[in-house]
């Protein structure tokens, strides 16, 4: 019986790994044998899926213990919310149709020990399940598994202890062991709130500026206080007996106009440990809770209108699926973010995870701060929190319903912009930012470096925070990754492999994801993937590296154009409808090699060009003097308009481009006029009016005094 679930488990595939299992030389088979290895996790050894199925890598004298947070062994093929019910059903078993969830009786617990009869959850997109009183997690396979084992063996529960036999190696037990020693010894060193003299703890909450949170809701939440780092310690708790899991360390520091900047640290680390703060003060009834982005913001909701809140664990950069059981109890949730436009875009993307139906948003503005500035205003949080709109789309609205958007995005340009590069100053010159939802396609000469600059551009947004998933198709993902390595640590690291280990801890922590596709592939797998991990992941950036991957090879001759128009079309509408930006790569057709290259020279109909949002060429103009110079040329941008061009120099050593020395190029203005007319390569050109530039950037930092009479009433 066993042999057989074992074995049905090696034809799992690993089709979305991060970077951390980048260095082992043997990748593929450490993946597929940890599969084997595993049924599901036991939660005594693994507290979360996230740290499933690590493994160990020898290589020399050097054991790379990698923590596989966001490996994702996907479904043989995606499921479907239908097909899961059928499963269920034709297994008797009873179930609720949640919000994210269906709950079932969990198979784990004997019936007559159930405490809650519903307390196992299946992820209505992916399957994977969730035991809240067992804490087991596993796929929807591994759930089959086990109901298809329960059916031969008439069983009504499966024991975990019997079930999980997992080895882990040595190093991870100890390290997960260290982890949890940290944790304690954080906890058991830091002072709660309430026993530090008055003057100390008024110090502490000057220098937090949270002056207005009452000694009485710090307590509440359980805050302590670390003074060896003089950080506000935060607690997170889980399972049936509400046990320390791990602590997040808030440290303030004076940042621009006496802004208070925060920095954080988590244990276990925070790629690898997710939950919820401010959980176990949720009663089972509640039923409406205010999700917000920090944990500042849930005192300041909790104390200012006594309703349930919970933080997420990382803010507003993702919504880990793993949560949403957690979440399903309640009927309206509120997602008030932040007061920024980053919040209000996560917060609809959220909204689309926890069901439409049941969420409420905050939208950030002039008088709808983040929760605990809100509070340090003396606003009134329960008033915000009752006016907020629902996010349920309607399909026809009026600009009444509008004007509001379009307030926030005037109001905000700079934000509205997207995260701009900070490498690439020109490009934000003449792009603005990288915006979500956008598709942008790249193209340039063979082998003149498309790969290597993508990488690049893709690195510095993604070491900004943007989550970030590559599909190479071309190059595997160890050289891939080898390139965007050398970037990050901007030098030669093959003569400083002592600094590797340094360089790829730091490296690790990216919200960084690779495909393992290589070679051909069908389209609706790579889009299948691609969903898969915005859900999983929130991924705001999927790089395919390149479209003639997908063009499959027996139609070719057919109607190439037709397969690469429906192609491109298929990225576009998974931009739009996930919110995701998605850089296309396409070879260009053959050009004469004295000619710089231009929008139409991209391969295929004229579809590529108008269904991308930006398009970008990579010019490749063969100077003896300077053979490594390359042009990066914008020939459209539907943001703004905004097209030109700017020299890029390559540096050998960190395979990184910059931009030449000032003054060495001066920038060149040119009209908008059509593509490449003035185009010449060593200039910077720019067709814009820089002093309308101006203007925006100080619109958005003072913004226009304009009262709008819906709002704060
Ligand atoms: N500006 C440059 N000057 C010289 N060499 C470069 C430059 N940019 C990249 N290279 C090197 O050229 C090689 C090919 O680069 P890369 O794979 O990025 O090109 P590509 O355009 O993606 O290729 P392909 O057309 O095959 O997809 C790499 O070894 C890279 O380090």
């Amino acid at each position: 019986m066993w042999r057989s679930l074992l074995l049905r488990g090696t034809t799992r595939l690993l089709q979305v790994v991060d970077p951390r299992f980048l260095h082992q030389r043997h990748f593929s088979s450490l993946c597929l044998r940890s599969v084997t290895h595993r049924l599901i996790r036991r939660p005594s050894c693994v507290p979360r899926f996230h740290g499933t199925g690590c493994f160990l890598a020898h290589s020399g004298t050097r054991a790379f213990r990698k923590d596989a947070k966001s490996t994702v062994e996907f479904p043989v093929g995606p499921i479907t919310v239908t097909e899961i019910k059928q499963y269920i059903r034709s297994k008797d078993i009873p179930f609720h149709d949640g919000f994210s969830c269906l709950h079932i009786p969990s198979i784990f617990i004997d019936s007559s020990a159930r405490k809650d009869s519903f307390s196992m959850f299946i992820d209505k997109t992916t399957g994977q399940f969730l035991c809240k009183d067992t804490l087991l997690e596993g796929s929807w396979e591994d759930l089959q598994d086990c109901l298809e084992v329960m059916q031969k063996e008439g069983q009504d529960f499966l024991s975990p202890h019997v079930l999980l036999g997992y080895p882990h190696s040595v190093e991870e037990q100890e390290e997960r062991e260290r982890e949890l020693m940290e944790v304690q010894r954080i906890w058991s060193s830091a002072v709660p709130f309430t026993d530090l003299p008055e003057d100390e703890a008024q110090l502490v909450k000057t220098m937090f500026q949270i002056t207005k949170v009452t000694n009485a809701t710090l307590k509440k939440f359980g805050v302590r206080v670390f003074k060896p780092t003089k950080s506000l310690v935060f607690p997170w708790f889980s399972g049936p007996n509400t046990s320390l899991k791990g602590v997040k360390l808030l440290s303030a520091q004076n940042g621009e106009a006496e802004e208070v900047k925060y920095n954080e640290a988590m244990v276990p680390k925070c790629s690898s440990y997710y939950n919820l703060f401010g959980l176990p003060l949720v009663s089972r009834m509640d039923s409406e809770v205010v999700l917000t982005g920090h944990e500042l913001d849930t005192l300041a909701v909790s104390q200012a209108t006594g309703l349930p809140s919970v933080a997420l664990p990382r803010g507003v950069s993702c919504l880990p699926p793993v949560l949403l059981p957690y979440l399903e109890q309640f009927k309206r949730v509120t997602l008030w973010l932040g007061g920024d436009i980053r919040s209000w875009e996560a917060s609809k993307i959220f909204s689309r995870k926890l069901g439409l139906k049941r969420c409420c948003l905050v939208r950030p503005g002039e008088y709808r701060p983040c929760p605990m500035e809100a509070l340090a205003r003396g606003k009134n949080l329960g008033h915000i929190i009752k006016t907020s709109i629902p996010a349920a789309h309607k399909s026809i609205v009026s600009f009444k319903q509008l004007r509001e958007d379009v307030y926030g995005e005037l109001l905000n340009t700079d934000q509205v912009a997207g995260v701009k590069w900070t490498r690439f100053q020109e490009l934000n010159r003449i792009l603005k930012g990288h915006r979500k939802g956008e598709l942008t396609v790249f193209t340039g000469p063979t082998g003149s470096g498309k790969t290597t600059f993508i990488s690049e551009l893709a690195l510095d947004l993604c070491m900004q925070g943007v989550n970030t998933l590559w599909g190479s198709f071309e190059i595997n993902n160890v050289r891939l990754a080898k390139i965007m390595l050398t970037q990050f640590a901007m030098q030669r690291l093959e003569e400083n492999l002592e600094q590797y280990d340094y360089w790829a801890d730091k490296f690790e922590e990216l919200p960084l994801y690779f495909m393992t596709f290589h070679g051909q592939q069908n389209i609706k797998t790579v889009l299948d993937t691609m969903q898969h991990a915005v859900y999983l992941y929130d991924i705001n950036h999927v790089i395919i590296d390149n479209l003639q991957f997908m063009m499959g090879q027996e139609h070719l001759s057919v109607d190439k154009f037709a397969v690469q128009d429906h192609i491109i079309g298929a990225f576009r509408k998974f931009a739009t409808n996930t919110s995701c930006h998605v850089t296309l790569i396409i070879h260009p057709r053959k050009e004469e090699d004295d000619r710089e290259l231009q929008t139409a020279s991209i391969f295929g109909s004229a579809k590529a060009s108008q269904e991308a949002d930006n398009v970008l060429i990579l010019q490749e103009k063969k100077l003896v003097t300077c053979p490594g110079r390359r042009s990066l040329q914008v020939t459209k941008n539907r943001f703004d308009g905004d097209v030109g061009i700017f020299p890029l120099d390559f540096i050998k050593s960190s395979l990184t481009f910059s931009a030449p020395i000032k003054g060495k190029h001066k920038l060149k203005k040119v009209h908008n006029k059509p593509e490449n007319e003035d185009v010449e390569s060593s200039d910077m050109s720019v067709k814009k009016d820089e002093g309308k530039k101006e203007n925006v950037n100080k619109t958005a930092k003072n913004p226009r005094p304009v009262k709008n009479p819906t709002k704060g009433k």
